[in-house]
């Protein structure tokens, strides 16, 4: 295995070759350009750790060299190449970003533990940023499955408004993934290595959702015995995403507001306001025009939010998306319930294509999952599908009176959860009174 790639940067071709010669017999790998101009192509096309260049070059002067290429190849780690005594050269290069200077004619010695130190340094930094770019492309534009124009063309006003630091709002059906797309902006934002924080409207009552938003002062109300930093205050330096926003009462929309214009906000039970720098994500899946003008949401509030709207496609509308995304969840829900399935029959995926999805991607991907714990092959069936993706009316007379359909469906969720009724009531969306009633009538054991 290499040790590494290096570029040498010389004129002097004598030099050059024997620098190179001394760096092969190391392990790493070598590449030469006598000028800039052919040292910029060769970083085009390669990766290149370390960089030895010497500082008169027929195109550049190789302390200058060193400041550009440190703001194009950040990880990658300079040496310069000096004459001889001349000192003011390397410093120079030093502050412009370059690891050391080493003058022409030093031996060996001082050369090769040089260019080592560089290149562990260098190694790490390449790392560390594949890494990170791993990472992060959990939750980049990539994880937003799709082909169809509708959704290509939301990702693609999502991905030009992430560069900013524009407000945007996300509009789109329960399930259409406006979550997901907030999670894609953040990350492909100057703010990706700072703070996301989701924030669900809907999941506070107004005096709660107050304190929990902006925090509270020790004493503010009755059970405030701390201090307690809130959402936006979480969220500085990063991104806060406020979903289902057409669910906030009024006066709060009054303060969301202010901090909107103002990026201040007040504490509950504090007087002094405190400032914070975020950017502002916000969801719905009301028509929030409509309620701006019926007056049950605030009208300055919306045409702030409003600036720049992306809405999503419901699943409905995009279709052709139905086979991929089908495929995606299946490929990850598989190995996570433990399951060795490898595809889908014909007939599933005409059924699952016939549909019609209320519930958008989130209720694919649930079907997707009860139908990986329900299937006992290595293919997933229709026999698998709630029951209304079956046709009866099509197939003839249905075999089995639906109460038994409806026994025969409980007793199969039942094993499949190993008879956890919490479990089978949630993947059955019925309520655990319901389940053990039913369980009771049909003598489910
Ligand atoms: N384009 C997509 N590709 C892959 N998975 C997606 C996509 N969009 C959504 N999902 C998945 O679908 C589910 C619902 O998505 P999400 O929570 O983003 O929807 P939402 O519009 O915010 O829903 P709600 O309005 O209920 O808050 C999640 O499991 C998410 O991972």
């Amino acid at each position: 295995m290499t040790q590494g790639t290096i570029l040498i940067i010389d004129d002097e071709a004598q030099l050059r070759k024997l620098l190179a010669r001394l760096l092969t017999l190391e392990g790493y790998t070598v590449l030469e350009a006598p000028d800039a101009r052919s040292a910029h192509k060769l970083l085009e096309k390669s990766e290149v750790h370390v960089i030895l260049s010497d500082v008169k070059l027929p195109d550049a002067n190789g302390v200058e060299l060193t400041r550009q290429l440190k703001s194009s190849h950040p990880d990658t780690e300079i040496l310069v190449l000096t004459a001889y005594g001349n000192i003011a050269d390397g410093v120079q290069a030093i502050k412009n970003g370059a690891f050391d200077y080493l003058t022409k004619g030093d031996d060996n010695n001082r050369i090769l533990p040089l260019v080592s130190k560089a290149m562990d340094k260098a190694r790490l930094q390449f790392r560390v940023r594949s890494l990170e770019e791993k990472l992060g492309g959990k939750h980049d534009f990539s994880q937003v499955i799709g082909q169809s124009p509708r959704i290509l063309e939301a990702v693609n006003l999502a991905r030009k408004v992430a560069a900013t630091d524009a407000t945007v709002l996300l509009l789109g059906e329960t399930g259409s993934g406006k979550e997901v797309f907030a999670q894609a902006i953040h990350r492909a934002s100057a703010r990706s290595g700072q703070p996301f924080v989701a924030v669900n409207c809907s999941a506070f009552g107004k005096e709660i959702l107050e304190s929990e938003l902006f925090g509270h002062k020790a004493g503010a109300f009755t059970g405030a015995v701390k201090d307690k930093k809130g959402f936006l205050e979480e969220a500085n330096n990063g991104t806060i995403f406020l979903d289902e926003i057409g669910e906030m009462a009024l006066d709060l929309q009054a303060k969301l507001l202010r901090v909107l214009e103002t990026r201040e906000f007040y504490k509950v039970g504090d007087s002094k306001p405190l400032k914070v720098n975020i950017r502002i994500l916000a969801a719905t899946n009301r028509d929030l025009e409509k309620e701006a003008e019926k007056g049950t949401f605030r009208a300055d509030l919306y045409y702030r939010l409003s600036a720049f709207m992306i809405q999503l496609p419901a699943l409905n509308e995009r279709r052709q998306d139905v086979p991929l995304l089908a495929d995606h969840f299946l490929a990850q829900l598989a190995p996570k319930n433990a399951k060795r399935i490898t595809g889908m029959t014909a007939a599933f995926r005409q059924a699952l294509e016939n549909h019609h999805w209320r519930g958008n991607i989130r209720e694919l991907r649930n079907v997707i999952e009860r139908a990986v714990i329900l299937a006992d092959g290595n293919e997933l069936d229709i026999d698998v599908l709630p029951l209304e993706f079956t046709h009866p009316e099509n197939d003839g007379p249905a075999p089995l009176s639906l109460a038994d359909m409806e026994k025969k469906h409980i007793t199969r969720v039942l094993q499949a959860v190993n008879g956890n009724k919490t479990r089978a009531a949630e993947m059955l969306q019925i309520g655990l009174t319901t389940l053990y009633n039913k369980i009771k009538e049909y003598n489910i054991r």
